[in-house]
């Protein structure tokens, strides 16, 4: 018999995009999914257009005691869509967005799983793995932090990526965006939300940048920054066009395609980097909470990255246009990167599911 799946996430790409590929999986093979998200952040748009059933729920962050009470509603909420759904498991994929589901489904006796994508346990992952079947994690430094007592609770299988870039090759990307034999391309992204400190030191050198032929960047500049940025480049006349933009869509493809990719550090980048065995430069995001500086250690300590802070953005551009030109590094940090690679987590997180029996 058909089981059905429910999955809950939101608020960044990068909490959203393993869900869906872990969400694929289960379609394909037959089962019902649902994804309960915020009602107001970018999932309640990116999963319905990807076919999916969403329900939206009025969930806020918990940061003091009245946000706690502000969020009783989405306990409600939760609580109503687990009843009239009857999931036979739910996954969460970290994020304060998943903690009422995950709380109702305890309190109801569902079967949880979980999936951190960061180097560091995540709050709500931290809140609930002690309940869970098993906690799935991204990196296997995670693992080694884990008290032995709770380490059968954990499983290291890779972050799910979307399924097309297991099969994607340089070559093939560089012909579809029609990137020339002398060029090199430069990919610069904040993740999904953009990151205002990289975008500032983009627009100090961009002029230089465009009048160097070889070099072809792609910038994605992040919603918030875009409409400043365009201004700015205005100023500099320098036109926007379908290499600067707020987001890409075909961000995986432009990934296969770079030489060089200058970022951010969230767990999904860091991963699509290991896949597709780029070297990088990375500005982690400067908070603790979020655990970006955690991932980017992960490359750097292997060598197949570099990090500066985000007050060294400035330096990092610079960087990023020295070595572009230098085969033997760029090459030789993708051939540190490839140790890193994992197999296809969605496949094996989907295999360890208790569904699979009637
Ligand atoms: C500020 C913040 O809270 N950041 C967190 C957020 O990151 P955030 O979602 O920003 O970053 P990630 O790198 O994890 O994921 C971004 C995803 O969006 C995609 N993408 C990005 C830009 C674009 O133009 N097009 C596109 O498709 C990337 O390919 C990637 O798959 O969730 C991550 C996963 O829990 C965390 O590690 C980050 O610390």
């Amino acid at each position: 018999m058909n089981k059905k799946i429910m999955i809950t996430t939101g608020g960044t790409g990068g909490h959203i995009y393993p869900a869906l590929a872990v969400g694929k999986k289960l379609l394909d093979r037959g089962m019902e999914v649902i994804f309960v998200g915020s009602s107001s952040r970018m999932e309640k748009d990116l999963v319905p257009e990807e076919g999916f059933k969403f329900v939206g729920i009025d969930v806020f962050p918990f940061q003091n005691f009245r946000k706690i009470l502000s969020n009783i509603k989405s306990f409600l909420q939760a609580f109503k869509v687990i009843k009239k759904e009857q999931p036979d498991i739910i996954i969460g994929f970290g994020n304060y967005i998943s903690i009422p589901v995950l709380l109702m489904g305890t309190i109801l006796g569902k079967k949880i799983y979980l999936q951190e994508q960061n180097a560091d346990l995540g709050m709500a992952n931290k809140l609930f793995y002690k309940v869970a079947k098993k906690c799935f994690l991204a990196f296997d430094t995670t693992y080694e932090e884990i008290s032995v007592k709770d380490q059968h609770k954990f499983l290291v299988t890779g972050n799910p990526l979307r399924e097309d870039i297991y099969t994607m090759d340089k070559e093939t990307e560089r012909e579809r965006l029609k990137i020339g034999k002398d060029e090199k391309v430069l990919l610069i992204t904040g993740g999904s939300l953009g990151a205002k400190s990289l975008n500032e030191a983009v627009i100090k050198s961009l002029k230089d940048i465009y009048k160097d032929k070889t070099i072809r960047i792609y910038w994605a500049t992040g919603e918030k920054n875009f409409g400043e940025i365009n201004q700015k480049l205005e100023d500099q006349q320098i036109k926007v066009s379908d290499i600067i933009k707020p987001y890409f869509n075909n961000m995986i493809n432009i990934m296969a395609a770079a030489d060089l990719i200058v970022c951010r550090a969230g767990a999904l980048t860091v991963s699509e980097i290991m896949q597709l065995e780029k070297p990088s430069i990375l500005i982690p995001y400067n908070s603790i909470k979020v655990g970006q500086y955690e991932n980017a250690k992960i490359l750097e300590e292997n060598n197949a990255a570099l990090l500066y802070s985000d007050s060294k953005a400035d330096e990092a551009i610079e960087k990023a246009l020295e070595i572009i030109k230098n085969d033997e590094e760029l090459n030789k940090m993708s051939r540190r990167v490839k140790n890193l690679k994992k197999s296809n987590a969605a496949d094996k997180i989907v295999e360890c599911l208790d569904i699979w029996r009637s």
